[in-house]
């Protein structure tokens, strides 16, 4: 496959275009890396940002730069490698790296370092665009930042078409976050640069085969690419025009390294393929025109503060000095008495040991010393060569193997040969010959022994040097032996000197027998044997010693052991002892702290009493004269013991009251829905007593009418009366001038009227003088009609003022009613208020409201039947005990009875005069109804005032 890299470099440091490049198909990752990308990542690791991006058609080989593969890593792999060999080549230098891996699949952002960021904003501050809630890991070499590149991939959106099997489907963003700082004093604050590392989706040209998603994906990063592509044309031009980074994710997150603060290197890549000719031209296009892009790249500005580096140096100086104060705080919280008192029990639990220690020593000490006495006894001793001695036991014991015949001679002449060589040996005169050669040579090679290791000088066997050969011998044993054996090896050795002594006693008595018959000869031998009994005798003394000595060894060996077990069990004692000092010590601490606290506590506590005793004192000073702070206190004391005291029975009380309460809140409770009940009945009352209120108003208002309409009627008469008086008065004015004037009268009246009627008249008065009678008819008729119509307006006017009186009665009734109803509201609040019941007086009944007293209900008196006002009123009759309500319902019942009185709707009380309100003694009901007058006072009324019914139709309804 041939491949041709093209790596456009947009030069350092504000240089434009220093250095293009064409890569060959067999051009290795290295060399691209080499001089594409390491520059940049160079100068990301000094502070500026820098980005590289592969660029280029499908399955040209971006992902292949990019990534590379086992054998040949890519650009990244080998940014990462580089990045951590600057900072290994950097020792001045600490650095803080954190990567982040997203891609952009169909104008989405997602974090493919962690799953679950999907679909992420970006965001813009001060320092440029960035991605909302991406995941930031902080890398510690270039294994653990693959690992998070191969992790990522793991989750990149990669699928297949016709030219890659493993085409990216998404662009992808590698981005290496650095912070750096100094060292110690040269610190000169933390700089913060990124380095992305992209690998673009390839565009696709409709060649590519596509269907369904695939051609969906197609179309996003074809557009995100053309976005690209514009963007750096726009940025090639270099005008101050429109940029269009919005225009895609991949631009907008590019914003700020393409907007040229840091280093871009673009390496497009191409397929020789002649199929793809038109791509391969494409991105040569878009390459040179990203070439002509300027770029001012700059050092990014120091950040301190939000620096991550600068955050974890922080804490890490935090954490020192937590970690001193820690070390330091083994005391703190224990106070300098608390410190020397510990160590003042310390030194003595130090001194008390030591002493101990010291006395286990020196008995260790004594012990050792008689350990390595009787050790260098047994040195010294191991020296001496007792199996020459006890080589003389076996050389008896190998005479005995000779034969049993021989033993008797053995046991017989031995010892005496034995002592005649020790006694020429010893005595220098080895003259006697032995009379049994095995038996001289081993006595002559023990008797040489003996003189060689006991007697240095090499002189004669001297007490001293047996007595050392005796012990010596015992005490060789030792070496292989145990105490025991060596006991019973002296033991055994004394039996057998007794033995021999026995034998040499029973020899020598022999020998005094035998010298009887030859006393020269045998004389010698008397003595010779009388000494060696006596030597025999002195050493079986000395054996006899070495057994007693050898007893008080195993005994000293014994308390050795035992010395030594004291010693160990000391020891451990000693150990254990530290151990429980530790842990004494560090109870003694908590101790120490609960104490303080508890001393601080008290401390406190003391204060209280102080200002406690302090209020006492001077609340007492005025009134006492107790001195003594002890009585202050008992009798503080004894005021708070009884202040309890009291507040317990308090609170016995308020507990049997709560009780009492609890029980009268319920038994309330019922009477409270009771009364709402009966409230609500008042309340239906009430406005039903308005209602007829408002019919009542609505017919005095009818009456007002009427009667207003009489009066209009009755003033018309009168108009028309004196009208007709004037014209009389002209035509008899008339007439007396026409009668000589002479004459007065009803025709001097009628002649006025006629000459007020008409000055015309006068012409006519001929025929106005015809219809003369005519008009006094009339004129009497009308004057008739006038008293009836005066009459009538008395009447009306007398009605309207019983109406007017009604109207304010009633008026004052409905106030009345008013001030009941909301009384009785008032009431009703008030029960809501307290808790929904009436309380009660002693449990008799339902108490009077405090602020509506009965008083107050009767200084509102619905009038009587007469019309006046607080007199007789049936509530008076109602015992003061009875519950308001009860009492307003009764009034309701009143007022309800003296309606229907007042409207008269044929109720038996209805029969009372409406005009007089008296008696109905002698009542009428008129046949229209509507009143009821008693005979007096319809003989005043011609008709009823209401509908005008004749009064002569009036029908007595009954007379009592
Ligand atoms: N220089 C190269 N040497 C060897 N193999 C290469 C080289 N460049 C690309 N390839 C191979 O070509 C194939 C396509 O390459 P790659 O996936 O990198 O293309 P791409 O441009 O990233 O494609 P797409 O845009 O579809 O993702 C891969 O199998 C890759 O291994």
């Amino acid at each position: 496959m041939h491949l041709e890299f093209v790596d456009f470099d947009f030069g350092f440091w504000g240089w434009l275009i220093v250095a293009d490049r064409v890569f060959g198909p067999h051009t290795v990752s290295q060399e691209v890396y080499e001089v594409a990308a390491k520059p940049v990542v160079k100068a990301a690791m000094e502070g500026v940002n820098g980005t590289v991006f592969a660029y280029g058609v499908t399955s040209s080989g971006k992902t292949h730069t990019m990534h590379g593969d086992h054998n040949s890593p890519g650009i990244i792999p080998l940014a990462i490698k580089d990045v951590f060999s600057i900072i290994q080549d950097t020792p001045g230098r600490e650095f803080l790296l954190r990567v982040s891996y997203l891609e952009i699949y169909n104008e989405v952002i997602n974090d493919l370092l962690d799953p679950t960021g999907q679909n992420l904003r970006v965001r813009e501050d001060a320092q440029g665009t960035y991605v909302e809630g991406i995941k930031e890991e902080v890398v510690l070499s270039p294994g653990h930042a693959l690992s998070f590149i191969a992790a990522g991939e793991e989750h990149r959106h990669v699928g297949s078409n016709n030219f890659n099997l493993l085409s990216s489907r998404s662009h992808t963003i590698f981005t290496l976050m650095i912070e750096s700082s100094d060292h110690g004093d040269e610190y000169d604050g933390v700089i913060f640069s990124q380095l992305n590392l992209i690998d673009l989706a390839g565009s696709e040209s409709s060649k590519t085969e596509t269907t369904g998603l695939r051609r969906k994906e197609g179309s996003y990063i074809n557009k995100s690419l053309l976005t690209l592509g514009t963007v750096i044309g726009k940025l090639s031009e270099g005008k101050a025009s429109h940029v269009p980074y919005r225009d895609s994710k991949l631009t907008r997150l590019l914003q700020s390294s393409l907007s040229g603060h840091g280093h871009v290197s673009l390496i497009c890549t191409v397929t020789p393929a002649s199929s793809n000719m038109e791509e391969t031209h494409n991105t040569l296009k878009f390459a040179s025109r990203a070439k002509r892009v300027e770029i001012f790249a700059s050092r990014n500005k120091i950040i301190d503060e939000k620096s991550l580096i600068k955050k974890y140096q922080r804490e890490i100086s935090i954490l020192k000095q937590e970690l001193d104060q820690l070390k330091r705080g083994m005391l703190v919280g224990i106070n300098h008495e608390e410190i020397m008192t510990l160590k003042q029990k310390l030194e003595e639990g130090q001194v008390k040991m030591q002493s101990r220690l010291e006395e286990e020593e020196e008995a260790k000490a004594a012990l050792m010393s008689r350990i390595q006495r009787l050790t260098k006894l047994i040195l010294v001793s191991s020296k001496n060569t007792i199996p020459g001695y006890l080589g003389d036991i076996p050389s008896h014991q190998r005479s005995y193997s000779v034969g049993e015949d021989d033993k008797f001679d053995v046991l017989r002449e031995g010892p005496l040969l034995l002592e005649g060589e020790n006694q020429k040996d010893s005595i220098s005169s080895a003259s006697a010959a032995p009379a049994d050669a095995s038996f001289d040579f081993k006595h002559r090679r023990s008797s040489s022994k003996w003189s060689e290791e006991l007697s240095p000088s090499g002189s004669a066997i001297t007490e001293s040097s047996q007595a050392g050969e005796l012990i010596s011998g015992s005490k060789l044993v030792t070496g292989g032996m145990t105490m025991s054996d060596q006991m019973d090896l002296l033991v055994e050795q004394v039996k057998m000197l007794a033995g021999e002594i026995a034998f040499g006693t029973s020899t020598l008595k022999r020998l005094v027998e035998q010298s009887v018959n030859d006393p020269d000869s045998s004389k010698t031998q008397i003595q010779n044997l009388e000494r060696e009994i006596q030597e025999k005798r002195r050493q079986m003394r000395l054996l006899e010693q070495r057994i007693i000595e050898s007893g008080e060894a195993s005994i000293a060996n014994a308390s050795l052991v035992e010395m030594q077990q004291t010693v160990m069990r000391l020891m451990t004692q000693c150990n254990e002892k530290g151990f429980e000092l530790e842990i004494k010590s560090a109870d003694n601490r908590i101790l120490q702290e609960q104490l303080q606290n508890k001393s601080s506590e008290n401390k406190e506590l003391q204060e209280k009493v102080n200002i406690l005793e302090q209020r006492l004192v001077s609340f007492t000073s005025g009134k006492s004269s107790m001195s003594s702070e002890q009585c202050v206190s008992d009798v503080y004391i004894d005021e708070l013991r009884k202040k309890i005291q009291s507040q317990e029975s308090e609170n016995e009380k308020l507990k049997l009251e709560q009780v009492q309460l609890s029980e009268e809140n319920s038994g309330l409770r019922v009477q409270n829905q009771k009364l709402a009940e009966e409230a609500s009945y008042a309340k239906e009352l009430a406005s039903a007593a308005a209602v007829e209120l408002k019919n009542l108003a609505g017919e005095v208002t009818k009456l007002s009418l009427q009667n207003a309409k009489l009066e209009k009627e009755l003033l018309a008469a009168r108009e028309l009366v004196h009208s007709r008086s004037a014209a009389m008065q002209t035509v008899n004015g008339v007439n007396r001038k026409f009668n000589d004037g002479t004459r007065t009268g009803r025709k001097g009246r009628l002649a006025g009227r006629a000459n007020e009627i008409s000055g015309v008249v006068c012409d006519d008065f001929e025929s106005w003088n015809l219809d003369h009678d005519d008009l006094k008819m009339e004129l009497q008729a009308r004057k008739q009609r006038e008293a009836v119509l005066e009459a009538a307006l008395a009447e009306k006017e007398f009605i309207e003022d019983e109406c007017r009186k009604k109207i304010e009665v009633a008026k004052k009734r409905e106030e009345a009613l008013e001030n009941d109803l909301a009384n009785m509201w008032v009431l009703v609040a008030k029960l809501k208020k307290e808790g929904g019941v009436i309380p009660e007086r002693n449990g008799e009944g339902t108490e009077y409201l405090s602020d509506v007293k009965p008083n107050e209900i009767e200084s509102n008196p619905v009038p009587d039947d007469r019309g006046a006002l607080g007199v007789s009123n049936p509530a008076d009759e109602i015992p003061k005990e009875e519950p308001l309500v009860v009492r307003l319902k009764a009034r309701m019942q009143e007022i309800k009875e003296k309606e229907l009185k007042y409207l008269g709707n044929g109720d038996a009380n209805s029969h009372m005069c409406k005009v007089c309100f008296e008696s109905p003694t002698a009542a009428i009901l008129l046949p229209c109804r509507h009143f009821c007058l008693c005979k007096s006072c319809s003989l005043a009324c011609s008709e009823c005032p209401l509908c005008r019914t004749k009064i002569s139709d009036r029908l007595f309804a009954f007379t009592s």
